[in-house]
């Protein structure tokens, strides 16, 4: 266990992706002392801490009363307790998560004078005084540190720290001791700074009031500190793993009413605003205590939305209540009491934020997946039935908790995906201000343009005289005896706007202010350019000053924020991605296929098919939807390559004929719901097509699964990408997959990404390739029989899947799934993986074919029909023959043209052809076109082969 002044904090290298822990709040009431004011006023002390949890009201005068006379929390302070007894004995606990991946608020509440300023400047300046100390004796660590401060004023939301535009710098004095300490200096230093920089602009608010209230604070203040640390030798490598937490110091502003401390007028809807936060913060917290029973308007004011997560998420938090012991202000300190009574009520889940590089997430996904297989091979010994089925709940919790960290983890990775991947643009976009390197004056109108646009509140506090002008030039340090050092105070944009909602703050709970957020900065074209202009002024200069990356032993490096040399991946990574590569290059492929399924190229020499014949029963057109794709990504996508257009739309005019096919459908595609697919969420920023897409494939979808219970092809590929990422890490783990050539032609790149180099290159090469590849179809092909696949699912596997040297994985990845399903079957643990969508019941399949006959009767004409009958032998007079023929499907494993046609008919019912090309336009699957190398073996189709 590491400690900080004493304090056992756990060891950070033992932190994983923990499930959340459930706490209450932590309430710490403290009393101050008479001030001078009511000493002369001859004021009573009515309050007495009566021992360390217990306050009491000592009014004698007042027997009688119906308010309760003492009142217990966590710990309650004396009039003459110094701050540090308060940071120690209660606050310090949770401030000092931080360091662990925890993120943490410490919260002062109370009516005005009360000593909230008092407390949490003492507060501030010990937790970061402790941090650093852990710092300087964590060597084997780095650190990063960002620092922010803002304030809510009249509902209007100010960065401070650009605002006043007064740098962080530290003196590179070698006779001031070490940089560690020097750098704790100058930040403590600079938080006292800022409180007396708000003390000036409160002071100017209260020009010309004269009500007793006037030293009332008008704004709620909120300092902030994010600290990601990764173990040294890790740093810049693909499998670090970083903890990334913030610490909050919320000073909140007096909590008296407006009608007593506010009058008329502009003062008036001052305090309305001041108090909209406050009454919302009450009314959030009353309803938390209730148990978080329906909704909860954290949106109904600033300072709730943007303190949500340590209200009832991701956090561990502390609220400081300060009371006055004056007997005039009885009312107020008993209003703060109750706020206190019902805070202690709430529960948070705090858990450790890490952020995983994407070698070091498939490892640990890996690793929990063969944990639960070789749980599943050899379950523990049940006596009794029961026991068996308890055992089965549990794996099923077990299983759900995963998946849900699952999407968590990679929400996070995919979220910082797309900062990287925004912010290295913008690098592009201003070499010459990434060359200036350190802190340069600030705009200051940045700052409200800014809040302004994200938070779209029309108070702006741009006309008060705020903005202190920065008056030193020397901005940056460049002795050489020390590491150039230089603490920004600047945040980049997205970084900041982002981090204020989600980040910083947690993981936001809400999916749609993760999509909201995805979608400012790459999707909706307006809005991207705004925040490109904002990026090209705000982040080539800070790029190098936001953060600092220190070492414990002493040593400090600059860091840029957009880049964190802490794990992440590299940008050809993530733009080659394999997945999403590889993947396009098959759905490419069987969008060919399909669209030569529904409209074949006219084949004189071949007798009339059927999907021609379908072609020209008409009843709708079908415009090819690349040109839907096209209005979507023109300009956004880095992965829209131009061939493809050309090869994947086709001439102007063209249309095809499709029949039954709905209008809407017809004219756009959706975007994908991420909220059960994380893993693909990277593409959701391309998603920004009108909500009206969403409707239209909401409506889509639904008539669709209430038809059936269809495993939709993203579930499908899905699937793939999950087994390839596992195969890959299996063959990283045999030696396999070593990485000899980085330059490598692309294609190669990224089968090396999949670990397919090996097999690929032994495939390619190797004359055996072809006749392996029948053998292991064949092997599917029997497998999916014994194993009573779902038929969707072996038909979008077989028309994925055509004979490319790169199958190999998806196809032994296959096999290997369906051996462990079929030894599984075989030892009588039917109901084991039964819980999959890929179900093995014969009920399951028993019930698809259902299905799938319904369908039939509402997705084929008659006459097509008519046809299929004919062509399978069915009797045209016979009954149920579309069940006769929903039974036909996929029986025969030797027949490679029966197994064609099925593989047709299916898709045809559940409009694969639809859901392919969704899935490719709306993931932004890369564009690019087929590589040259591929060698496409038997599963090519024609009409003329189908049908
Ligand atoms: N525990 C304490 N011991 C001694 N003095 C205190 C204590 N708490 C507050 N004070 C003094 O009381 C005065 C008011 O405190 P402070 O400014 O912190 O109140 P506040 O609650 O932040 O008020 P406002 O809401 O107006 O900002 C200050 O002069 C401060 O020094």
């Amino acid at each position: 266990m590491g400690s900080i002044g004493g304090a056992e904090l756990p060891k950070m290298e033992k932190t994983q992706i923990a499930s959340a822990r459930e706490e209450k709040i932590l309430v710490l009431v403290r009393l101050r002392p008479l001030n001078e004011k009511e000493i002369v006023a001859n004021e009573v002390a009515d309050w007495e801490c009566i021992n360390d949890t217990t306050i009491l009201y000592r009014n004698t005068l007042r027997e009688g009363s119906t308010f309760p006379s003492a009142y217990t929390f966590d710990r309650v302070f004396r009039g003459d307790c110094p701050t540090r007894q308060v940071y120690e004995e209660g606050a310090r606990e949770v401030a000092l998560s931080v360091v662990s991946g925890i993120n943490s608020s410490i919260f002062a509440y109370g009516q005005t004078s009360s000593g909230k300023t008092y407390t949490m400047m003492g507060i501030t300046g010990y937790t970061v005084a402790d941090i650093f100390d852990y710092i300087h004796r964590h060597e084997e660590r780095a650190f990063v540190l960002k620092f922010s401060a803002i304030e809510i004023y009249n509902e209007a939301i100010r960065d401070l720290l650009i605002a006043d535009s007064t740098p962080l710098r530290l003196l590179d004095d070698p006779e001031k001791g070490t940089v560690v300490e020097k750098v704790r200096e100058e930040i403590l230093k600079d938080w006292s700074h800022l409180k007396e920089l708000l003390s000036v602009c409160e002071a100017q608010r209260r020009i010309g009031e004269t009500s007793l209230n006037e030293k009332s604070s008008r704004s709620h203040q909120i300092l902030r500190l994010t600290i990601e640390s990764s173990a040294r030798e890790f740093i810049g490598k693909e499998n670090s793993t970083t903890l990334s937490a913030t610490v909050n110091f919320v000073d909140l502003a007096g909590s008296e009413r407006a009608s007593q401390s506010l009058s008329s007028g502009a003062r008036l809807k001052e305090g309305c605003h001041i108090n909209r936060s406050l009454l919302t913060l009450g009314t959030v917290i009353r309803k938390l205590s209730n148990g978080r029973h329906g909704h909860i308007n954290y949106r109904d004011s600033k300072l709730t939305r943007l303190l949500q997560p340590a209200l009832g998420g991701n956090a561990r938090t502390a609220i400081i209540c300060t009371l006055s012991p004056a007997r005039s202000h009885v009312e107020q300190t008993r209003n703060t009491l109750l706020f206190a009574c019902c805070a202690k009520e709430v529960t948070t889940k705090a858990q450790v934020n890490v952020v995983m590089s994407d070698k070091a997430l498939v490892k640990h996904l890996q690793k929990e997946l063969a944990r639960l297989e070789s749980e599943l091979r050899s379950p523990a010994p049940v006596s009794s039935t029961s026991d068996y089925a308890t055992l089965l709940r549990k794996k099923d919790i077990q299983i759900q908790k995963m998946e849900k960290e699952i999407r968590e983890v990679t929400k996070q990775r995919d979220l910082a995906e797309s900062q990287v991947e925004d912010l290295l643009r913008m690098i592009g976009h201003d070499q010459t201000l990434r060359n200036g390197a350190v802190v340069g004056p600030h705009p200051t109108q940045q700052a409200g343009h800014t809040w302004e646009d994200e938070f779209g509140d029309g108070g702006s506090n741009m006309d008060e005289p705020y903005h202190l002008q920065d008056t030193t030039d020397d901005h940056s340090v460049s002795d050489s005896t020390y590491p150039l050092i230089s603490i920004g105070k600047k945040i980049v944009r997205s970084d900041s706007c982002q981090s204020l909602e989600d980040t910083a703050f947690g993981p936001a709970e809400d999916t749609d202010d993760y999509c909201k957020e995805v979608q400012c900065i790459e999707t909706d074209e307006t809005r991207r350019e705004n925040k490109f202009e904002l990026h090209s002024i705000t982040s080539g200069e800070n790029e190098a000053t936001l953060a600092l990356t220190m070492f414990g032993d002493g040593t400090a490096t600059e860091q840029q924020i957009s880049t964190p040399a802490i794990g992440h991946r590299e940008v050809s990574h993530m733009q080659d991605g394999f997945t999403y590569d590889m993947l396009e290059q098959r759905l490419h492929h069987v969008q060919r296929t399909i669209d030569a399924l529904v409209s074949p190229e006219p084949d004189e020499t071949s007798p009339p098919s059927l999907a021609a014949h379908l072609s020209s029963s008409r009843s709708m057109k079908l415009t090819r939807s690349s040109s839907c794709g096209e209005n979507t990504m023109t300009g956004s996508s880095p992965y829209f390559g131009k061939s493809e257009q050309i090869e994947s739309t086709p001439p102007n005019g063209f249309e095809k004929i499709f029949p039954g096919r709905p209008e809407s459908v017809r004219r756009k595609f959706p975007p994908l719901n991420y909220s059960g697919a994380a893993r693909l969420s990277r593409n959701d920023s391309q998603s920004s097509v009108d909500s009206a897409y969403t409707d239209d494939f909401r409506s889509q979808s639904i008539e669709t699964s209430a038809d059936v219970d269809i495993p939709s092809i993203q579930t499908f590929v899905e699937g793939l990408q999950e087994m390839a990422k596992q195969e890959y890490e299996k063959h990283l783990g045999d030696g396999q997959a070593q990485e000899t050539d980085r330059t490598a032609h692309k294609f190669e790149k990224n089968t090396k990404d999949v670990g397919l180099v090996p097999m690929c290159e032994a495939m390619e090469t190797s004359s055996d390739w072809p006749m392996a590849f029948e053998r292991q179809r064949g092997e599917i092909f029997e497998l999916w029989q014994t194993c009573n696949i779902s038929l969707v699912h072996r038909t979008y596997f077989f028309l994925l899947i055509k004979g490319d040297p790169t199958d190999s994985i998806y196809m032994e990845v296959e096999l290997r799934r369906l051996s462990f399903l079929k030894e599984t079957l075989s030892q009588g643990n039917h109901t084991v993986g039964g819980r999959s969508t890929l179900t093995t019941s014969i009920k399951a399949l028993h019930k698809e074919r259902g299905m799938l006959s319904k369908l039939m009767q509402r997705r084929l004409s008659e006459e097509e029909r008519k046809i299929i009958y004919q062509k399978w032998g069915i009797e045209l007079s016979s009954k149920r023959r579309r069940l006769q023929l929903a039974n036909r499907l996929w029986s025969n494993t030797k027949d490679m043209n029966h197994i064609m046609e099925s593989a047709a008919i299916v898709a045809r019912l559940v409009r694969f052809v639809e859901q392919g090309q969704a899935l490719k336009e709306m993931c932004g699957l890369s564009f690019t076109p087929p590589s040259t190398r591929r060698r496409l073996l038997g599963w090519t189709f024609s009409i003329s082969t189908l049908l």
